[in-house]
C-alpha cells in the first residue's frame, strides 16, 4: 500500500479522512467478523478513563467494545492488524514518531448511540500519539447519523469542523492528543475499528 498521502496529512494538518481505504470485499468480511462477535455477545459496554478511573458514563459515550487480539482474530482482523503494522512501520520511517504498538477495539453504536465530544488522549499519559478508525457501515446513507464530526484546528473545540461519514472502507486518522472529535448520534447500528498507535 502507498502511505504516502496519509504521512503528508500527518506531518502537514494533522488529520485525514480516506473514502475506500479498504476494498469493499475486504471491509465486508472485517464487518461480518464485527457482527458475529457481536451476536456471540463478547463487547463489553465501553468506559471513559483508564485503569482504577475507568467509568461506564452513559451521558458520554454509548457504544460497546471488543478489543482485537491476534490470537483470536479471525482472517480478515488478522489481515487488518497486518495493514495497521505496515502503516505502523511506514510513520516511524517518514515521520519519526516512534511508535512501538497499536491497540484497537471493534466499536458498536446500537440506535442512539453516541460520543461526546473528547480528546483521545488519557490524562496523565501521552501513550497515545495517532488515532486511526476504519468504518464498516454497508449502505450507509445521509439519515442514518453517527457521523464524526471533527475540529479541524489543533486544540480548538469550537471553531471549523467537519462531518465525516462512517461509510464501509472510510480510514480516519489524526494526531490523538490535537483534535477534538464527537460521533454524532446513530439512528442506525453503526460499526468500526477505532485504535491508537502508542508510543
Ligand atoms: O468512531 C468514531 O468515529 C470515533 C470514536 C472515538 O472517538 C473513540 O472511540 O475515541
Ligand atoms: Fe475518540
Amino acid at each position: 500500500m502507498n502511505f504516502d498521502p496519509l504521512l503528508d496529512a500527518l506531518a502537514g494538518p494533522g488529520w485525514i479522512s480516506v473514502p475506500d481505504f479498504l476494498p469493499d470485499t475486504m471491509a465486508r468480511t472485517v464487518a461480518t467478523e464485527c457482527a458475529v462477535r457481536w451476536d456471540e455477545g463478547e463487547f463489553q459496554r465501553a468506559g471513559v478513563g483508564r485503569g482504577t478511573g475507568l467509568a461506564i458514563r452513559e451521558d458520554v459515550r454509548r457504544d460497546h467494545v471488543l478489543w482485537l487480539d491476534r490470537e483470536q482474530a479471525g482472517r480478515a482482523q488478522t489481515a487488518w492488524l497486518d495493514i495497521i503494522e505496515e502503516l505502523r512501520v511506514a510513520m516511524n520511517r517518514g515521520l519519526f514518531l516512534g511508535l512501538r504498538e497499536y491497540e484497537g477495539h471493534f466499536a458498536i453504536y446500537p440506535a442512539g448511540g453516541f460520543y461526546k465530544a473528547h480528546l483521545d488522549r488519557h490524562e496523565n499519559t501521552q501513550a497515545r500519539i495517532i488515532t486511526a478508525i476504519l468504518y464498516l457501515n454497508d449502505g450507509w446513507q445521509p439519515g442514518d447519523g453517527g457521523e464524526l464530526k471533527i475540529w479541524t484546528t489543533p486544540d480548538d473545540k469550537d471553531g471549523a469542523f467537519e462531518l465525516v461519514e462512517p461509510r464501509m472502507g472510510t480510514l480516519v486518522l489524526f494526531r490523538a492528543g490535537d483534535f477534538w472529535h464527537e460521533v454524532l448520534p446513530a439512528n442506525k447500528t453503526r460499526m468500526s475499528i477505532t485504535g491508537w498507535f502508542r508510543i
